[in-house]
């Protein structure tokens, strides 16, 4: 499996799961757990429609399972596998670390949890979700949170319900003593979760935040427990230890998603009080996983195994612990009280929005209630809006600002309702992106610059940092406008890491941004936060508009823009990629250092790979970076160029290079794809 790979060539759903819009089922989860009784759902939320293939792939499945074709089992070519009977311990136990330890993806957990699309198999199942969630009710025990009170939300994908019981009964086996599903949310809600009922010890400067924590903790003590499997009347109130939890601020947050990805991919992402886990949390928490599936004798990825493990522990858990809390109308509320303290209007106060017309493509993610409950609310005609019924298909574009076709739908949405300003979110709201009222795309660098003007003017000095593939531009406008600008690696965890660790050495950092949209702000808990951004681009908008300036896109007059912008991926077939990626790496350096090409120069500081500025002459400077992929088997070689045809120029060059005699060894391991072409 290539998940990232397949982020990156397919955002859509195959022409079958198109058809399928209109078809509705309602089919029960395969996995009875005790929490895939049917459940109530919040306003707003609609049932995404059932993706055929699945359908028909689920239906074999269980006619294959139910209906034995003799007594005894099927034969297949490697014969029936026994089942576990007891702790599973060698080889077996060796392909389950294997299996856990596939999920991780950087700071995250992702596989495939549905099946439908030819050669990728499930791999993200729901016994394995199970024992991921009792890995994290322990985890957060072992870090001392004795009874951890844990929400959990979902994008509108179409496992996420299946995930969520799993998850949640998982977390119950774990040792969690209350467990809150607020069904569709985004990312940035479930840290909010913890921040409004009380969990964050430090928070925005805005206080506005800290107001509707009391709200956060009256729907949680109002929580409704979930109905039982066939039973419509709601059961006894909560008995302790739930009840005791009460107004207690959750300790740990997680978001079933798998953010842009198809809509057969899913993962987890987790909080706590401190904020997101990071790399090493994750690795923890899969070997808490394979510990705990190996205990219980379960083997991942078997379905006999996993369903026979997961229908006892529905029979044994205590649905008096599990409740649905709707949650994003709270956490709406918080962002409207931002809105409204941002923009203080002393005539408009409750509705500073009244008169400006805001389109939002939530692309069928999650992002849907930004226009329905912030915007709206505050007064904004948002009828132009596209795309914010949740559909766990993802017909119309792939949830991703960083996608053609998602800003060109955004675009066109601001143009056919003649908008003054559009948002663009990506599924599950951490990202964003902007577009202004003629239908300019303002992402990746031009947003970075936006957010930087706004974030300067408010802290004049601070260091904006950002991912390594910024350009020369950008920093030119942050440095004019009195800014620092520190490029540091790719990956949204390691600029806000970086951005973090400034402030620890007491260098003020208010702002770190990806080119993918994902942001952070200090005064935001450095939380990776799309519909805070967004939130700061309506307030300054308004701002402008009260003070009779010109739109967004004015902001960014001073920021020079490249003729040429380009990215090749070029595919290390070897398992040993890292290794062979560092000697591709190297041998680059140590190409362009020996001054073969005297119009380029090495950057002064690198952070990853190699970025060397390239002389494109009368004065116009064009760049290159060559850097191994953050999570894939891949060379990634980013080009900027002023001059009309300069990047593929300048990437012929390089492609000169990687078949030069001194990468004779390595150049067979080397695919360069499309870039290929370039160099013939
Ligand atoms: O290194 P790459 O293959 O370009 O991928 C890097 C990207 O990976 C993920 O998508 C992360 O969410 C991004 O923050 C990161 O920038």
């Amino acid at each position: 499996m290539d998940i990232a790979r397949m982020t990156r060539t397919t955002g859509a759903v195959p022409a079958g799961a198109q058809r399928s819009r209109g078809a509705r089922a309602t089919a029960a989860p395969i996995l009875a757990g005790p929490s895939s009784a049917p459940l109530r759902t919040h306003p707003g939320a609609s049932r995404p429609s059932f993706h055929p293939t699945t359908l028909t792939a689920r239906k074999s499945l269980l006619i294959a399972r139910s209906t034995p074709a003799s007594s005894s089992p099927p034969a297949s070519a490697a014969g029936p596998r026994p089942l576990p009977s007891g702790p599973i311990t060698g080889a077996a136990l060796g392909d389950l670390v294997s299996r856990f330890k596939r999920l991780q993806n950087g700071s995250d957990i992702r596989g495939i949890a549905l099946e439908g699309v030819p050669d990728q198999p499930v791999t993200l199942t729901p016994g394995a979700v199970f024992f991921i969630g009792m890995a994290f009710a322990r985890w957060l025990r072992s870090k001392g949170q004795l009874a951890p009170k844990v929400s959990v939300g979902r994008d509108p994908r179409l496992s996420g319900p299946m995930l969520e019981s799993a998850f949640a009964a998982g977390l119950l086996q774990g040792g969690a003593a209350a467990v809150h599903l607020f069904g569709l949310a985004t990312t940035p809600a479930m840290f909010y979760s913890i921040v409004l009922s009380g969990g964050a010890t430090s928070g925005p400067s805005s206080p506005a935040f800290f107001t509707t924590a009391a709200s956060v903790a009256s729907a949680a003590r109002k929580a409704a427990p979930l109905p039982r499997d066939g039973d419509d009347t709601p059961p006894a109130p909560a008995p302790p230890p739930a009840a005791d939890l009460e107004g207690q601020p959750y300790t740990g947050a997680v978001m079933l998603t798998a953010s842009h990805l198809p809509w057969n991919a899913n993962g987890l992402k987790f909080f706590t009080s401190a904020g997101g886990l990071d790399k090493p949390d994750i690795a923890e928490l899969l070997q808490l996983a394979v510990q705990a599936a190996a205990q219980a004798g379960v083997a991942v990825g078997d379905p006999v195994s996993e369903q026979a493990h997961l229908l006892s522990r529905a029979l044994a858990a205590d649905p008096s612990r599990t409740a649905r809390v709707p949650f994003l109308p709270t956490y709406a509320a918080s962002l409207r009280d931002l809105i409204k303290r941002g923009v203080n209007s002393p005539a408009n106060y409750h509705f500073p929005l009244l008169g400006c017309r805001v389109v939002v493509d939530a692309g069928n993610g999650a992002g849907g209630f930004f226009a329905e409950q912030v915007l709206a609310p505050l007064g904004a005609d948002v009828s132009g809006s596209v795309f914010l019924a949740p559909d766990g298909t993802f017909p119309n574009h792939p949830p991703n600002p960083e996608h053609p076709a998602a800003m060109a739908a955004g675009a066109a949405a601001v143009r056919a309702a003649g908008a003054e300003l559009g948002i663009v979110f990506d599924t599950d709201v951490d990202r964003s992106a902007i577009v202004d009222g003629s239908g300019r795309e303002i992402n990746s660098n031009r947003f970075i610059a936006l957010m930087a003007a706004v974030v300067l003017r408010q802290h004049p000095g601070t260091t904006i940092v950002t991912d390594s593939v910024t350009s020369n531009g950008l920093t030119t406008f942050i440095e004019q406008l009195g800014g620092k600008h520190m490029r540091y690696k790719r990956g949204y965890k390691n600029v806000i890491g970086a951005g973090v660790k400034l402030n620890g050495e007491g260098v003020d950092s208010q702002l770190m941004m990806e080119t993918s949209g994902h942001g952070a702000l200090k005064e935001n808990f450095y939380l990776d936060d799309g519909a805070y951004l967004a939130v700061k681009a309506v307030i300054e908008h308004v701002r402008r508009r009260e003070e009779g300036l010109g739109g967004l896109s004015e902001l960014l007059a001073g920021l020079p823009e490249p003729a040429e912008s380009r990215e090749w991926r070029v595919k290390i077939q070897s398992p040993d990629f890292k290794a062979v990626g560092a000697q591709v790496l190297s041998a680059f350096r140590d190409f362009v250092a020996s001054g073969a090409h005297p119009d380029w120069s090495l950057e002064a500081v690198n952070h990853e790979g190699w970025r060397v500025n390239v002389d494109e002459g009368e004065g116009r400077r064009g760049w290159l970076l060559l850097r191994q992929s953050l999570h894939d088997p891949l060379l990634v070689l980013n080009v900027e160029s002023e001059v009309a045809g300069g990047a593929e120029a300048t990437a012929a060059r390089v492609v000169g290079l990687l078949r030069s005699q001194s990468l004779a060894a390595l150049a067979p391991l080397l695919n360069l794809g499309p870039l290929g072409s370039l160099g013939a």
